[in-house]
Parts: structure tokens; C-alpha cells; sequence
């Protein structure tokens, strides 16, 4: 989001018009807001945070595409290959463009296709979690903008620097980032919502 100021924006304006600034984001509103909904496949495609997914092992032996693979052999997917395949996601693949899951609807070659990546995984042990994952709007709440350095500048951002956890990836350290509230009485209407759901709120 901030590197994509123009994106942010657009995104934030269709939260706005759907949920104005009296309470925050529901799961109800997430089908009302398609370009929000386009933004985050393309998050999950284009920085995709497992990048080499989930090593599953064979439980028999197998014939795929005229290759034996027998029992017991561990299978790593090259998620960010098909999230960056041209020939499904087209020549600007490496673009951050969320219009292309409105207007193309780009299917990956799995059972998630319709999701337009292949961020969470595959078969019987997809991620559980996807609906909460993609239902988290930070964007109501926060304008996202690089962190300045000491001479007051702000910081650039390298989408291409990623800090390497191992089976993870993610961007680099916060401290890069700055997250100013939109409108003051976001805290008031976040800590209320909390509040009514049961959470305290420090
Ligand atoms: C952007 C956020 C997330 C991403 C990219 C992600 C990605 C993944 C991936 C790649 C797998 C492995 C799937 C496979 O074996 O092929 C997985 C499994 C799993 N995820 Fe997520 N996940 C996310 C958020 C969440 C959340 C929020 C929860 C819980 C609320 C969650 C719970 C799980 C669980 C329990 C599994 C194991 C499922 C199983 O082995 O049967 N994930 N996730």
C-alpha cells in the first residue's frame, strides 16, 4: 500500500461509500466492495507469503504427466511461479494490478482457482483460515505511507526487498512503514466495536 498511494485510495473510497465512518468494515459489507476484494487477491498473488507453499507428501505412488512418483516422496509447489505465470496472468504478471481480477478473472491451475492465486494452498489441506484472512481491512482505518528517515525524507520502499523467514516471507520491518488514522473518531468507533464484542481495548 505504500508504494500504491493511488490504490490505497481508490480502495479506500469504495469502503467510504459502503460503510461511511460510523463503524468500521463487516463480513456482510466484503461483497459490496469488489475493487477491496480485487486488491487483496492481488496482494496475495503478487507478494504471495508462502512462496513455496506447504510440503506435502505422497500417501501412494503416482503417475503425473508421465512422471512415476512413488510413495513417500515430499512435493514442493512453486507458488510464486503460478502466481507470476504470463501465460495465465499476461505479459505485466509481475505488476501490481488489481483490475486484472475484475475485468480478466485470471484462474490458476488448481482447486483455488476462482481465488485468482494459489496463496493458500491446495487439496484436502487448504488454508482453514482463508475466509478471515481475506475478510481483515486495515485500510478503513489506517492511511499507509512510507516512514520518513532523519533528514525527514521519506524512506523508499523496494517491493523486491523481503525478509526471508524460511517457509515465509514478508516486508520489511515495520519501522519502514507509517500508519496514520484516517479521521479522528476512527479510535472512538474501533474501541467501541471491541468493546460491544466482548474485547478490551488498551
Ligand atoms: C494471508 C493469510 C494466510 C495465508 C497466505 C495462509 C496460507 C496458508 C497455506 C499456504 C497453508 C498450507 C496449505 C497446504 O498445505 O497446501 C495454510 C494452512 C493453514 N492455515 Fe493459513 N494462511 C493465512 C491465514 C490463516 C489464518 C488467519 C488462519 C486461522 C485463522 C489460518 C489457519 C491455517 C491452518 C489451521 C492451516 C492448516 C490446514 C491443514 O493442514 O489442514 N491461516 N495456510
Amino acid at each position: 500500500m505504500a508504494i500504491h498511494p493511488d490504490i490505497q485510495a481508490r480502495a479506500q473510497a469504495q469502503i467510504d461509500d459502503i460503510d461511511g465512518r460510523e463503524r468500521m468494515p463487516n463480513f456482510d459489507d466484503f461483497d459490496k466492495l469488489p475493487y477491496v476484494q480485487a486488491l487483496i487477491k492481488e496482494r496475495l498473488r503478487w507478494r504471495v507469503v508462502v512462496p513455496f507453499g506447504v510440503p506435502h507428501a505422497l500417501s501412494e505412488d503416482d503417475i503425473y504427466e508421465g512422471y512415476f512418483i512413488p510413495k513417500g516422496t515430499d512435493c514442493v509447489v512453486n507458488v510464486w511461479g503460478l502466481n507470476h505465470d504470463q501465460n495465465v496472468y499476461g505479459p505485466d504478471a509481475e505488476s501490481f494490478r488489481p483490475e486484472r481480477h475484475l475485468d480478466e478473472q485470471p484462474s490458476c491451475a488448481n482447486e483455488t482457482k476462482d481465488e485468482g492465486h494459489c496463496a493458500f494452498g491446495f487439496g484436502r489441506r487448504v488454508c482453514v483460515g482463508r475466509h478471515v484472512a481475506l475478510n481483515t481491512c486495515i485500510l478503513w482505518c489506517f492511511n499507509i505511507t512510507p516512514a520518513e528517515d532523519e533528514s525527514g525524507k521519506p524512506m523508499l520502499i523496494d517491493a523486491n526487498q523481503m525478509l526471508d523467514d524460511g517457509l515465509t516471507i514478508r516486508p520489511l520491518p515495520t519501522n519502514r512503514y507509517k500508519f496514520t488514522p484516517r479521521f479522528v473518531e476512527m479510535e472512538e468507533v474501533v474501541k467501541n466495536e471491541l468493546e460491544l464484542n466482548g474485547f478490551s481495548y488498551t
